[in-house]
């Protein structure tokens, strides 16, 4: 499973966060990411951990004031990037090019997406993979697998309908190791997650938590 953990704009460590993921990944089979801000990037790469991007623009060098080129963040060390997450939607033809851009620099990608139906759009558009996040769930606490199961397992169907190769993570309301084994169970080849870690107390026992039965 692919635990993906969004740190937002929370008000966390970042390089905090990111040493106890680098630390948990050592004991686990599970594949611990975490997305930091784009100003942190450099220094979250910097602690080993796989780093990825929260958001790349549709775009290439040149005159593109204020917008995050995939190659910089590329060069600051992240592995993928998130595209078109709930907090930071963009047009289809934004999310096409985002995805393009992402790909020129050897990013990997996951595109999000709220339901089932814009699943199978996203998985036309060839990412890596994609994410199914209800918005009414996200930073809820309750988690997707629970409260809506049927959204993780249709949204599996609609990216194997479109594409095979797409692979589907789900998050919302993800914090525990009993919400990652439920999302795998319903076809989730892993989660996107933020709260569970970013705000808790300890996150280093919340991560030790997510992957324990992983
Ligand atoms: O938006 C999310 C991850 O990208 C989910 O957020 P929560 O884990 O806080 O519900």
């Amino acid at each position: 499973m692919f635990v993906l953990v969004n740190l937002k704009t929370y008000p966390c460590d970042s390089v905090a966060v990111a040493q106890a993921a680098a630390e948990v990944d050592e004991t686990t089979d599970a594949r611990i990411a975490v997305a930091p801000q784009a100003a942190h990037l450099e220094a979250v790469a910097e602690t080993g951990v796989e780093t990825w991007a929260q958001h790349v623009d549709p775009i290439e060098y040149g005159s593109n004031t204020g917008h995050t080129l995939a190659e910089s963040v590329a060069d600051a060390g992240a592995a993928g990037t998130l595209i078109n997450h709930s907090e930071h939607r963009l047009t289809l033809d934004a999310i096409d090019g985002s995805v393009r851009a992402a790909e020129r620099a050897g990013l990997e990608t996951v595109v999000c997406a709220n339901n089932p139906a814009q699943i199978g759009a996203a998985a036309a558009l060839g990412p890596d993979a994609v994410a199914v996040e209800p918005p009414e769930l996200i930073g809820s606490g309750t988690p997707v697998s629970q409260a809506d199961p049927d959204i993780v397992s249709d949204a599996v169907e609609a990216a194997a309908a479109v594409d095979s190769d797409v692979t589907v993570l789900c998050g919302a309301g993800i914090s525990t190791g009993d919400d990652v084994v439920a999302a795998g169970e319903l076809g989730s080849k892993g989660v996107l997650l933020a709260s569970g870690v970013a705000k808790a107390d300890d996150p280093a026992a919340a991560l030790a938590d997510l992957v324990e039965p992983l």
